[in-house]
C-alpha cells in the first residue's frame, strides 16, 4: 500500500518532469499503478487507517507524486452536490473550458508539498475532460465547482506545474523549497 514515505516531496525533479502517455490497453502494471493511488486515497480518509500509518488526507494523487512519470491521476471525493467521484483516470486532458474563472477562497496546497503557501490558485471554473478509465473505456467529464479544480490541480502535476506556480505575485524564494526541506 502507499504510504507518506511513497510520496514524492517538492525538490524532486519527477514533479517537474512532463509526464509521458500511457499505452492502451492499460497494462497490467497502469492498472496496479492507478488502483494503488486510489486505495491511498481511500485510507487516507478513512480515520482509523490514516491515523495507524500517519496519512495525510487525500482527495486527489498524480503518479509523478509516487515518483511515476504517466500521465495518470486519481480523484476520490465528493462534489458540492454530493456527487461522488471515485476514479482513476489514463491520458486526461482538457478539451474544453469556460473562460470563467475560480479559486479556493483559502488556496490550495499539495499532498507534495510540507509546507502552507498564501494565495489563491485561479483556475477554470468549467472544464470537460476526455480520458480512459481503468478499464481502458474512454470517458468524458464534464467538471464544475470543487472536482473542477481538484481535476486541474492533477492534470497540472502531470505537466511538471505546481499549484503555486499559478500564484499572483509570489516571489522566485517563496517559489523554491527551503534546501533543509526539499529532501
Ligand atoms: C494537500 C491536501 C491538503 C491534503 C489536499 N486536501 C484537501 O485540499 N482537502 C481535503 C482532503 C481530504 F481528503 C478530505 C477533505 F475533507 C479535504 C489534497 O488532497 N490535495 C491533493 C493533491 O495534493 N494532489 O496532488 C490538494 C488539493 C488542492 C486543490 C485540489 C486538491
Ligand atoms: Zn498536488
Amino acid at each position: 500500500m502507499i504510504t507518506m514515505d511513497q510520496i514524492v516531496r517538492e525538490g524532486h525533479p519527477v514533479l517537474r518532469q512532463v509526464a509521458q502517455p500511457v499505452n492502451l490497453p492499460l497494462t497490467v502494471e497502469d492498472k496496479n499503478t492507478l488502483q494503488s493511488m486510489l486505495e491511498f486515497l481511500k485510507n487516507s480518509q478513512d480515520p482509523d487507517i490514516a491515523e495507524k500509518y500517519d496519512l495525510r488526507p487525500g482527495v486527489g494523487l498524480a503518479a509523478p507524486q509516487i515518483g511515476v512519470a504517466k500521465r495518470l491521476f486519481a480523484v476520490h471525493t465528493t462534489d458540492e452536490n454530493g456527487k461522488e467521484y471515485s476514479l482513476g483516470i489514463a491520458n486526461p486532458k482538457v478539451v474544453s473550458h469556460s473562460v470563467e474563472q475560480n479559486e479556493l477562497e483559502n488556496g490550495e496546497g499539495c499532498l507534495s508539498v510540507d509546507r502552507e503557501i498564501e494565495g489563491v490558485v485561479p483556475r477554470h471554473s468549467r472544464l470537460t475532460v476526455k480520458g480512459f478509465d481503468q478499464n481502458g473505456d474512454p470517458i468524458t467529464l464534464r467538471l464544475r465547482g470543487y472536482i473542477a479544480i481538484v481535476f486541474q490541480h492533477e492534470l497540472d502535476h502531470l505537466d511538471g506545474i505546481m499549484f503555486y506556480d499559478r500564484i499572483e505575485g509570489l516571489s522566485d524564494a517563496q517559489k523554491r523549497p527551503l534546501p533543509g526541506f526539499a529532501l
